[in-house]
C-alpha cells in the first residue's frame, strides 16, 4: 500500500499567492488517521487558503496534497471528507429540509436523515428558510452537510463563528461523539481556547507558515504570553529586551511595553536591575499580539519540531 494512504491528510511543500499576498509560504503537515487538530492563527495567517486547498476547491501554486493517499477532488468525490466552509453559501429560497433533501441524493453512502438532523441539532427549524437562519443556525446546517456522507476527515473553517456560547458547546458535545469513532477531524480556529480545550494538536500558522506544532499545552505556554507595561523614562530600552523571557519590547504612547513567555522571570530580573523602572502593570497579551511577538522575534519557526518532543 501507498504509505501516504496511510495517513489523513500529507502536505508537502504548500505554497499559494494571490498576487503579491503569498498567502501559504511552505507548508508541510501530516496528520493520521483519528487526529483532531486545530489549526491556530491570526487574521490571514493562511487558515482558509490551507483548509480549501486540502479540500481541493484551491489549486497550489506548488507542492502536493493527498488525502488518504488520494488527490483531495478524488478523497471528496469518494465521500471521504466533508467540509464545512467559512461563509460557505447556502441555498436561498428554500427550506433546510429542502436543502437538506437536495443534497442527501448527491451522496452514495449516506447517514441516515435523521441521524444527520440529531446530529446538527436542526430538528427546530427545519421548515426555516435559509435566508432566516441566525449565523449560529446556518452554522449548523453547513455541519449537518459536512457529516452527510458519512466522512474520514471533517474540515471546519471557524465552525463556531456565530454561535452563542451554549449552542458552541452543544456543537462541540456533538462533534465528539461523531468522531469517537477514529474519524480525523481539521478544524481553523482564532480562539486558543477552542484549541486547547477540543483539540488534541495544535498547529500554529502565521504568515502563510507553520510556526507551531503540539499539544495544547504545549502551545498554550508558547502562545499565553504576558505584557508588562513600565514608565518610558529613567530605563533604557535595550536593555531591556536583554532580560530574560523577553520575546520583543516596543515604546508605545509613552510607555514601554515588553511581551514576555515568563513574566515572573522578566519581573524579578526587572526590579533587581533597573531601579528606574517605574509604573509596572502586567496584563494578559492577546492572542494576535503573542502571534506578533512569535513570528517577530525570530524569521525561523521557533515552535517546529516540537511535535517531536510530545
Ligand atoms: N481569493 C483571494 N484573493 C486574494 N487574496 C486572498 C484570497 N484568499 C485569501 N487571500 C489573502 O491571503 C491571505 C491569507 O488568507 P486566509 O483567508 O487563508 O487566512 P486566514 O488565516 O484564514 O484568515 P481569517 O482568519 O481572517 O479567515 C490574506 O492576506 C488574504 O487576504
Amino acid at each position: 500500500m501507498d504509505p501516504a494512504a496511510a495517513l489523513a491528510v500529507r502536505l508537502e511543500g504548500l505554497h499559494k499567492s494571490y498576487g503579491a499576498v503569498q498567502a501559504v509560504d511552505g507548508i508541510d503537515l501530516t496528520i493520521a488517521p483519528g487526529e483532531i487538530v486545530a489549526v491556530l492563527g491570526p487574521n490571514g495567517a493562511g487558515k482558509s487558503t490551507t483548509t480549501e486547498m486540502i479540500t481541493g476547491i484551491t489549486v497550489p501554486d506548488s507542492g502536493q496534497v493527498q488525502v488518504f493517499g488520494r488527490p483531495p477532488r478524488d478523497a471528496v468525490q469518494h465521500g471521504l471528507v466533508g467540509v464545512m466552509l467559512q461563509a460557505g453559501a447556502l441555498l436561498h429560497d428554500a427550506t433546510v429540509r429542502d436543502v437538506l433533501r437536495l443534497m442527501y441524493g448527491l451522496h452514495a453512502h449516506p447517514l441516515p436523515m435523521a441521524e444527520v438532523i440529531q446530529r446538527a441539532d436542526l430538528g427546530g427549524f427545519l421548515k426555516m428558510r435559509t435566508e432566516k437562519l441566525s449565523g449560529g443556525q446556518a452554522q449548523r446546517l453547513r455541519y449537518a452537510l459536512a457529516i452527510m456522507a458519512d466522512p474520514q476527515l471533517l474540515i471546519l473553517d471557524e465552525p463556531t463563528v456565530g454561535m452563542d456560547v451554549e449552542i458552541r458547546r452543544a456543537f462541540w458535545a456533538s462533534m465528539r461523539t461523531f468522531v469517537a469513532g477514529g474519524r480525523t477531524v481539521l478544524f481553523a480556529t482564532h480562539y486558543l481556547e477552542e484549541a486547547d480545550s477540543e483539540a488534541d494538536r495544535i498547529v500554529v500558522l502565521a504568515h502563510g507558515r507553520v510556526i507551531g506544532d503540539g499539544t495544547p499545552t504545549m502551545i498554550k505556554n508558547q502562545v499565553a504570553t504576558k505584557l508588562i507595561t513600565l514608565a518610558d523614562r529613567d530605563v533604557e530600552l535595550a536593555e531591556l529586551t536583554m532580560l530574560p523571557a523577553v520575546l520583543t519590547g516596543e515604546r508605545s504612547n509613552g510607555r514601554i511595553q515588553l511581551h514576555t513567555s515568563d513574566s515572573d522571570a522578566t519581573l524579578r530580573a526587572l526590579i533587581a536591575t533597573q531601579p528606574g523602572a517605574a509604573e509596572i502593570e502586567v496584563t494578559s497579551a492577546s492572542l494576535e499580539d503573542a502571534f506578533l511577538a512569535l513570528t517577530d522575534q525570530t524569521n525561523h519557526p521557533i515552535l517546529q519540531n516540537s511535535k517531536e518532543q510530545r
